[in-house]
């Protein structure tokens, strides 16, 4: 396409308008809030349960009136509408990119390729229902008659980060009489871990891969399938006659597979029953509303599961519906944009106060850095601008007393989006209960002390010695996104994910990048099969770099000094 048609986007004048923008410089956020009362006020928008204060953001009415210039002369808007209606946005896999038809109403009618995708989305999540509900009231039984008492997910990426966070996040709504493991990692010991305390005759295995040829996964399922086979031979003689077909009866009870292969999931050995399907156009870090989720669906019960899709589509229908100055993905991404691109910022910081959402921001970065870790166009030409930021963070307070540091005082401009909220969950009472106010003390502390900082004259005043005057003073002025609801529901996580995915979709829109593609993880893949056999038979593979051969012979020589 001719520059003239597309034009690059560091020359588009909403760019260089904004790049001007900067230059000129911004006042300090003391400055900005004193100049302006109604700012906290102005600066904050409702997103269903969710209220986001960016007040506290490096910006004037004048870049945020650019930022949205900047997002309908990059087609965001188009873009947002050509993905709900299941066009192939996905240019490189030429896939539609419909994780939103996932949350859609029963009555919806979204086409891919001329098919409309929302009944099969219905029967999917029906058919989790009946299992969830099977293994929730002890219906189904194992192979020896034990109810099953042991969920183990085994996947990895997205098929482990959405399901293992969620859980995470809505243990106070789980069955608390079921145990739940993930596992990821090739690592034997985390399969070992996960399944050293377990009685296998309870035990349910869940494998969950989209192309169900993740290397991994699948080396994880052979071995849980071994040791659950193992162990009915070894204690149940009289099941040994099922032994000689490979176990297949005893199989059908403790694995289930979720996946868009069934051929490979048949070739598994996993009854085409006990597989719940997904699709090609729903992305793998997209995918934990999908079958995906089965696992949480066991932990939290249908209907839960069914609220927390309700809140995916709350912001759904905020995104596709709200205006561009009350569109909160819109303005997360505009606002990432305006940091990454014209403050050089390198990294995005995530910092949740809930102890629930310990694994909140590693979703996050599978999210955001696979989608959005990309040097080049759409179409294929390389980029002349910076992409997708370094995501990070973990809960508040712990990070308060480890790396907060560097935010207040390093050199480097860290934005970030603190997350809370006003009530705790569930279960906490009395004195735990009562400690959310000192949780949440912090978290507002935090954001006040990041934006307004402390002027040398304040230290000085304190009868601070001069000769730390300067240590003890904050300059402030670093940005921060406040996102608070009333209590973290399934469907307030609903929302937040949502308000991410689509915070995502925005950057990745006006960057002009396929946010939907992974091409970056399959060199690394194809190099780990390439040099296995020199680590287990110390193979001579040729074309190996000089520094990995010998840190393979380093290795081996390692390997069979322990071993003898
Ligand atoms: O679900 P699977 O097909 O097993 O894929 C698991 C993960 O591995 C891949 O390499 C991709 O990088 C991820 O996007 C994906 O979620």
């Amino acid at each position: 396409m001719a520059e003239s048609e597309f034009p690059k986007l560091t020359h588009r004048p909403q760019w260089t308008a904004l790049a001007d923008h900067r230059a000129e410089g911004q006042p300090h956020l003391r400055e900005l809030f004193a100049a302006d009362p109604g700012r906290a006020q102005r600066y904050a928008v409702r997103a269903g349960d969710l209220y986001l204060d960016y007040s506290k953001h490096l910006i004037t009415d004048e870049t945020l009136a650019l930022l949205q210039e900047l997002a309908t002369a990059t087609g965001v808007f188009a873009l947002r509408d050509a993905m709900f209606r299941g066009e192939k946005i996905n240019v490189t896999e030429r896939r539609a990119v419909l994780h939103t038809a996932l949350r859609a109403p029963r009555d919806a009618v979204i086409e891919v390729d001329g098919e409309n995708v929302v009944p099969k989305v219905h029967a999917v999540l029906d058919k989790m229902a009946g299992f969830a509900d099977r293994i929730r009231s002890g219906e189904w039984l194992g192979h020896t008659g034990k109810r099953i008492r042991n969920v183990v997910n085994i996947g990895i990426g997205g098929s482990d980060l959405g399901p293992a966070m969620a859980y995470e996040v809505l243990r106070p709504y789980t069955a608390r009489e079921l145990t739940f493991r993930f596992v990821s990692n090739v690592d034997g010991a985390d399969l070992h871990e996960a399944t050293r305390d377990l009685d296998p005759a309870e035990t349910l295995f869940i494998v969950a891969s989209k192309t169900f040829t993740t290397i991994e996964t699948i080396t994880n399922a052979t071995s849980a399938r071994s040791w659950l086979l193992k162990a009915f031979d070894d204690g149940g003689t009289s099941h040994s006659s099922e032994f000689e077909n490979g176990g297949e009866k005893a199989v059908a009870k403790h694995f289930v597979a979720l996946s868009t292969n069934g051929e490979k999931v048949t070739g598994f050995g996993i009854d085409p029953d006990n597989m719940f399907e997904f699709w090609d156009w729903v992305g793998g870090r997209y995918s934990y509303d999908s079958a995906i989720g089965l696992s949480l669906m066991i932990a939290i019960g249908p209907g839960r599961f069914r609220e927390m899709l309700d809140g995916f589509r709350l912001m759904d229908d905020h995104f596709r519906t709200a205006p561009a100055e009350a569109n909160a993905p819109l303005l997360l991404g505009l606002l990432g944009i305006w940091y990454g691109n014209f403050y050089d910022a390198q990294s995005h910081a995530v910092l949740p106060y809930s102890h629930y959402l310990s694994k909140f921001t590693a979703y996050l970065q599978q999210l955001d850095m696979e989608s959005n870790g990309k040097s080049v166009q759409r179409g294929g030409e390389p980029v002349e601008w910076q992409t997708g930021p370094v995501v990070w963070g973990t809960p508040g307070t712990n990070g308060q007393h480890a790396y907060y540091q560097l935010i207040h005082q390093g050199t480097r401009l860290i934005p970030a989006d603190f997350i809370g909220f006003a009530r705790p969950v569930g279960e906490l009472s009395g004195e735990l209960k009562a400690q959310h106010d000192l949780l949440m003390a912090n978290f507002f502390a935090q954001t006040q002390a990041l934006a307004f900082g402390k002027t040398a004259e304040e230290v000085r005043a304190e009868g601070v010695p001069e000769e730390q005057v300067a240590h003890r003073t904050f300059r402030g002025d670093h940005p921060t996104t406040t996102i608070l609801a009333g209590e973290l529901t399934p469907s307030v996580l609903g929302q937040l994910i949502a308000l991410y995915e689509h915070k995502v979709f925005v950057q990745g829109a006006v960057w002009n990048i396929d946010s939907f593609d992974q091409w970056g993880v399959e060199l690394g893949k194809v190099l780990a099969k390439r040099v296995e056999p020199a680590l287990t038979q110390g193979a001579d593979v040729p074309g190996l770099d000089p520094s990995t051969t010998a840190l393979v012979a380093a290795y081996r020589t390692l390997k069979n000094a322990q071993e003898n």
